[in-house]
């Protein structure tokens, strides 16, 4: 079956189990979703609901058991690991929650880490636009313990931008910030996919940074439950989760 043009992940029937017989978990139970080119998406549900394993399958850190991932079009199933690397490194970017900077860099060697681990030629200009692009031209010679949170985890997204992926996974992106923080980081992912066409799909817990996705996806019990789509307000997404949580 075709992927539609404009879908840069496809998960088609995704079961993830962990374990066998008595000990079997069921991670993921049968997802099926597709996210759009230029779209921001959060998925959000109960711990447990299976939301990592969600995005790790996506990104092809993990193996579904059953079912099929698509990045722009390529089964993940059909590559080696060689082949899931140089993919991962081509064609996606990540951002976690503990901002993973390397704390001997600076801020631009940060950024150009991963065009040096890909053996890419680059210019410094390239790196500086990118630390410009997310507001942090003027910190390009500091390394990661000058900065706060917030910053890190902006130079962390220009890290992640870098090579032009598809798609971007961030995985509780402002988990470890306070909320002014966590709005910077929340408005500058808003703003690179609603000015560049960027494709975000993030993980959290908090119903106010979930609220700047374009659609919002329910888990529980590894299964997909529901979904919000535009003028997401952060009431709407707390509510529903106060009904799944309730009925876990
Ligand atoms: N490596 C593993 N081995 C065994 N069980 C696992 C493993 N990873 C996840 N699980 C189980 O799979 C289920 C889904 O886990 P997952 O981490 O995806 O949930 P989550 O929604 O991200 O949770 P949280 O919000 O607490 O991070 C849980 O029951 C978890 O215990």
């Amino acid at each position: 079956m075709a992927m539609a043009a404009n879908e840069t992940v496809r998960l088609r029937t995704v079961r993830r189990t962990y374990g066998t017989g008595d000990a079997a978990v069921t991670a993921l139970d049968g997802v099926t979703t597709s996210f759009q080119t230029g779209t921001f998406s959060a998925v959000m549900g109960p711990s447990g609901s299976g939301k990592s394993t969600l995005l790790h399958c996506a990104a092809g850190l993990d193996r579904p058991t059953e079912g099929t991932v698509l990045i722009d079009g390529t089964d993940l199933g059909t590559l080696d690991e060689t082949g899931l690397t140089l993919l991962r490194r081509e064609r996606m970017g990540f951002v976690f929650q503990a901002f993973n900077l390397v704390s001997a860099l600076t801020a631009e060697q940060n950024v150009s880490l991963p065009l040096r681990l890909a053996g890419r030629r680059f210019e410094p200009v390239e790196i500086r636009a990118a630390l410009a692009e997310v507001g942090m031209a003027d910190r390009a010679r500091h390394r990661p313990s000058q900065m706060s949170g917030g910053e890190q985890q902006r130079v962390a997204i220009a890290r992640a931008l870098i090579s032009g992926p598809s798609v971007v996974f961030a995985d509780e992106p402002t988990g470890a910030l306070d909320t002014t923080s966590s709005r910077g980081v929340l408005s500058l992912l808003r703003d690179l996919v609603t000015r560049q066409g960027q494709t975000v799909i993030m993980v959290t817990h908090d119903p106010m940074a979930a609220a700047y996705a374009d659609r919002v996806l329910f888990l529980a019990d590894g299964r997909i439950v529901g979904e919000l789509r535009d003028e997401i307000s952060a009431e709407a997404v707390a509510s529903r989760m106060a009904g799944l949580e309730t009925a876990c």
